[in-house]
């Protein structure tokens, strides 16, 4: 490297190591999401850019041969990372594999600088295009955007310094050390799109969870009440109808009297199966409370809502060891229709339902006025 470009190098240096050590304090709650091989990947960077900027009287084994097998180890710790990150295997020796060339290259090439640097070249193209691959298969499956930084501060990274010597060969001094300042930008892209994907995978599971039932897997209530609002809402504005199903295990407290309570855990998990092998693939259930299901049946009237609440009960009572009361309530486009209203109604569907000896569906009546007439 020139004398020009030892200051830039070294601001090079400082500012992947303080991202790799940002990395480093974050990363170790995240290990399983490979900000901990990212961050590692950093400080490799990190050295690299330390070494280039040794004094010239340095010997060449340390300005020339360290850096590139730091680079090569690098973009192997990158790998890694998104391997876990996607938590997928692949042998050792594949990722170390391409570290070990670069090593035996240098050692090998340490005073030929244009074949050195074709087969350094060779190396990191290598890995990128493992790099590409793996993303590219698992591209749908990340969450948010901060992939698109990924990929982008990774290829820039990559690109220019798997390439970069190849063309610094043939440009002045000057240039060589304008090329410093797309390391910097690279370094920082890649740095933050690691930490953001690994963050923005955290969110997504985080929401899932808030929003998932833990042991049927279905929507929990919080969800449910907001399917509820937006199904109104989207009711009133498309001037549509829908209905909502309210059902509820019969005599439940006798599973698990008799059998316990596991045993009534399981019966709750096979109901909620029937459920989702029941429903359209618009229709929206959740687990309300205890043994009650609450299903969401958008744009759909009275009559096919009935249909689809004897046809679940059926499957119910011929899957399961138990059977379900249902209470169905379909909306009216009363100016009053709240979300409690609509549930209020259905719970009163329900409870005729059991009054009736259980095992059947109620309808709520249409109401005239503010009350209803269940
Ligand atoms: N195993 C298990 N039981 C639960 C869970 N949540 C609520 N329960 C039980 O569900 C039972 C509900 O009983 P009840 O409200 O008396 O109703 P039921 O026995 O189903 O009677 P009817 O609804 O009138 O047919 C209670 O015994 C609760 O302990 C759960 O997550 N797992």
């Amino acid at each position: 490297m020139t004398h020009h470009s030892l200051p830039l190098l070294f601001l090079g240096a400082l500012v992947t190591a303080m991202l790799a050590l940002c990395m480093f304090v974050v990363a170790e709650r995240h290990r399983a999401d490979g900000l901990f091989d990212w961050a590692w990947a950093m400080a490799a960077l990190g050295l690299a850019a330390a070494s280039w900027a040794l004094p010239s009287q340095t010997p060449l084994w340390l300005t020339v041969a360290v850096p590139n097998v730091l680079l090569a180890s690098a973009f192997a710790f990158t790998l890694q990372g998104l391997l876990r990150f996607q938590d997928e295997r692949l042998h050792p020796g594949w990722l170390w594999g391409p570290v070990l060339l670069a090593l035996v290259l240098n050692a090998a090439l340490l005073h030929t600088p244009a074949l050195r640097h074709w087969g350094m070249a060779a190396v990191v193209l290598a890995q990128w295009l493992y790099f590409f691959g793996l993303l590219r298969r698992h591209w749908a499956g990340i969450p948010g955007r901060s992939k698109y930084l990924f990929a982008s501060g990774t290829t820039l990274l990559m690109g220019g310094l798997g390439a970069g010597p190849l063309v610094l060969e043939h440009v002045g001094p000057e240039i060589s050390a304008l090329t410093l300042y797309p390391f910097c930008m690279a370094v920082v892209i890649h740095g933050m799109g690691s930490v953001l994907m690994s963050k923005e995978r955290s969110d997504t599971r985080n929401r899932q969870l808030a929003y998932t039932d833990e042991l049927t897997g279905l929507h929990n209530r919080r969800a449910m009440e907001q399917h509820l609002v937006q199904q109104i809402a989207q009711a009133c504005r498309a001037d549509q109808t829908f209905s909502l199903l309210l059902l509820d295990i019969d005599h439940f407290k006798q599973v698990n009297d008799e059998h316990g309570h596991l045993q009534g855990d399981k019966v709750l998990c096979a109901v909620a199966r029937v459920l989702q092998n029941s429903l359209r693939s618009q229709d929206i259930a959740g687990r309300w409370g205890g043994e009650e299901f609450l299903v969401l049946l958008p744009n759909t009237a009275a009559a096919p809502a009935l249909v689809l609440a004897e046809r679940l009960r059926t499957n119910v009572a011929s899957a399961c060891d138990v059977t379900v009361s249902i209470g169905l309530h379909t909306m009216h486009g009363l100016p009053d229709e709240s979300a409690d209203a609509m549930l209020d109604a259905a719970d009163r569907a329900l409870y005729a339902a059991k009054g009736q000896g259980r095992n059947c569906v109620a309808t709520s009546r249409p109401r005239t006025g503010a009350t209803a007439a269940v």
